[in-house]
């Protein structure tokens, strides 16, 4: 069985973070581990509090799965500090891992800051040129890049002004744009657009956590990067056609694991002629 690590926030919740991207593993068959740097007191509405991890316990961390398990992809979320950003930079250059996907994670959907301000620098300098490939929402790649994103030709230029951090690709995402939720990956030569269909709910939380561990489950199962893309972007389209009516704000996605994997047992058979 492949090995996914998270490393991320945790949502009381369940709509998010570690647990979000927990299910998503899980719903690729993919075994799931974590380390956590943050833990917040969410739910659907609001995050109330948010306290750091001890930098030493996050090492720790990294360190215990490292030393023991093969790890076949890494997805970073949250990193909350710029002394968590340095902390997990510094851990992972022991390691190397092969795959990295960065979801530059910076706010809730609430509006409640996750990212400290001084903590991008680490991000760019630090944290990006590890990744195999990030995933910024617009406001995310806005702040990356210092600049409006509004067009298409913004999004291929913010493409590759990211990519020219250091990371191998870049997924920018276009669900916060008008329009259908467009996402575009630039592998450093090629752009390919990712299209998708707008669906008309309010339960969104957790998109960008699912996107991204729906990614990493994909390459760690062997498929390579557009494929990981293209079917992560199947994958987030259902849990959000799927998604929950819990709580009161923003409800989650569904991880529809029986319908997901149902859906590529009936494609496998009818490959086969069964
Ligand atoms: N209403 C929607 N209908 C269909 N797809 C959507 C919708 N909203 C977002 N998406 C898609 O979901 C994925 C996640 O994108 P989104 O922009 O929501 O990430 P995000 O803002 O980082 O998410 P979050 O911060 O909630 O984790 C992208 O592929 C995006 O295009
Ligand atoms: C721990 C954690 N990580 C990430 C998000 C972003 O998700 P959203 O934008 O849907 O609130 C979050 N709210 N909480």
């Amino acid at each position: 069985m492949k090995t996914a690590l998270t490393i991320a926030g945790s949502d009381s919740g369940g709509g998010a973070g570690i647990q979000a991207d927990l299910k998503a593993f899980s719903a690729h068959g993919v075994y799931g581990m974590s380390v956590i740097t943050a833990v917040t007191a969410q739910n659907t509405v609001e995050v109330r509090s948010v306290q750091d991890i001890e930098t030493s316990i996050i090492k720790d961390q990294i360190e215990a799965v490292f030393d023991d398990i093969r790890v076949d992809a890494v997805k970073i979320g949250m990193l909350s500090s710029a002394k968590t950003a340095e902390t997990v930079a510094a851990s992972l250059q022991i390691y190397e891992p092969a795959i990295v996907v960065l979801d530059p994670v910076m706010v809730s959907k609430g509006g409640h800051h996750l990212l400290q301000s001084d903590a991008i620098s680490v991000l760019k300098e630090k944290i990006i040129p590890m990744a195999t490939i990030i995933t910024p929402n617009i406001p995310e790649a806005e702040v990356l890049v210092r600049g409006n994103i509004q067009s298409a030709e913004d999004m291929m230029e913010a493409c590759r002004s990211m990519q020219s951090l250091g990371a191998k690709a870049v997924l920018l995402k276009g669900g916060h744009l008008n329009g259908e939720p467009n996402d575009l990956l630039f592998d450093g030569e090629i752009f390919t657009w990712i299209n998708g269909t707008r669906i008309h709910t309010k339960n969104t939380h957790g998109t960008g956590c699912t996107l991204s561990s729906a990614i990493a489950a994909n390459l760690a199962n062997g498929a390579s990067l557009i494929e990981a893309v293209q079917e992560a972007k199947k994958y987030i389209t259902l849990a959000i056609t799927h998604s929950l009516e819990i709580g009161n704000g923003h409800g989650p996605t569904h991880h529809f694991y029986e319908l997901y994997n149902n859906a590529k047992l009936v494609k496998k058979l009818l490959v086969k002629g069964i």
